[in-house]
């Protein structure tokens, strides 16, 4: 299946597909000397299939985890891009997780100005939500994507195949993104969750939040009001994030306790309890909250005095509101 993403930058697709990894030079065509970009956390038979189609490239292989969306991979990867002569024709490829598209997305947007990239997630948030919508970054003294840029892929290459190797873990993040865009826009994806029986519809799962994603994006490419909505859970759920260093708790994980800290309708909370529940999902956690306060405080969204924050008064309808410092601190109990 094939979903067409439109934007001011550049118009893709995204080829949602069973096995589309394997005849992804196939799909992606001409693009001159591609550079693969992957972590060590990418099972080697999934780096491997790739390599195998594009044999001359060189594969940078970046470690794994949240401390590879750094200011020095980003620079490393360009000098190493720059040593193997890649021009403005040539393409980077993206196999990973998010850490991987965001970083490798990032060296795309900034070498020479900018070259093409090639979207392949492996995860299932990647799947879901960050390989789409051209967000780049890496993290800037414990703020997550504090510098980046909108670059938008050429092709993403979502492949529900790869989800086989991945830890139940893993899996249960990436599902915490797709429950946020259930809450915010899709409450017949949100209802999927509420039943033992979701992964049968993981397929379902992955179009419906790949299409809600899409109809934002376009709507919305550099977030100036509707994007915005897809920080449910975000603004807290960074501040987690940072205040445990980005290694206890996994990003899906701080966007689940992000939505229980936010979201103050009683009937909602309890739905979305249970659907944290049945994806064995934290939904509390021991951060201290005048830190979290300040983490919020800082947040490289907040506008001086005032924050703007995501709110689900009803199922499928986010709005935004805009928090004082007193709110942010009622917003955690304090
Ligand atoms: O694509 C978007 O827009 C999102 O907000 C998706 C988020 O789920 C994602 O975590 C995003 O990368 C966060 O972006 P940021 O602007 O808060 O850094």
């Amino acid at each position: 299946m094939e979903i067409e993403v439109h934007t001011r930058q550049r118009n893709y697709p995204i080829i949602l597909e069973h096995g589309v990894l394997a005849r992804a030079k196939e799909v992606i065509g001409e693009c001159g000397q591609p550079v693969l970009i992957s972590d060590t956390g990418v099972p080697e038979k999934w780096r491997n299939l790739l390599q195998q189609q594009y044999p001359q490239s060189p594969m940078i292989v970046v470690p794994h985890g949240e401390e590879s969306k750094s200011i020095a991979q980003w620079s490393g990867i360009l000098s190493r891009m720059l040593e193997e002569n890649v021009s403005r024709k040539d393409v980077v490829i993206a196999l990973g997780g998010g850490v991987v598209g965001d970083l490798a997305g990032f060296c795309a947007a900034s070498y020479k100005r900018g070259i093409r990239w090639v979207n392949i997630p492996t995860t299932m948030l990647s799947i879901v939500d960050s390989s789409i919508g051209g967000k780049t970054a890496v993290d800037l003294d414990g703020i997550k994507n504090c510098v980046g840029a909108f670059w938008q892929p050429s092709v993403v290459l979502a492949d529900p195949e790869v989800l086989s190797s991945l830890s139940p873990r893993l899996l249960s993040e990436g599902m915490a993104e797709a429950v946020k865009m259930g809450m915010t826009h899709d409450p017949g994806l949100f209802a999927l969750f509420e039943h033992d029986d979701y992964m049968d519809h993981l397929d379902e799962i992955i179009y419906r939040s790949l299409e809600v994603k899409r109809k934002v994006v376009e709507h919305d490419e550099e977030e100036n009001g509707e994007r915005m909505l897809l920080n449910f859970g975000h603004t807290y759920g960074h501040a987690y994030e940072s205040y445990y260093e980005m290694n206890r708790y996994l990003h899906g994980e701080c966007v689940g306790m992000g939505m229980m800290t936010i979201l103050k309708n009683p009937e909602l909370k309890q739905r979305l309890s249970a659907v944290l529940t049945r994806l064995n999902l934290p939904q509390s956690c021991d951060a201290d909250r005048e830190e979290i306060c300040q983490l919020v405080q800082n947040d490289k969204k907040a506008d001086h005095d005032t924050i703007t924050i995501v709110q689900v008064d009803e199922l499928g309808k986010g709005h935004l509101e805009k928090w004082n410092q007193e709110e942010i601190r009622e917003g955690i109990g304090l």
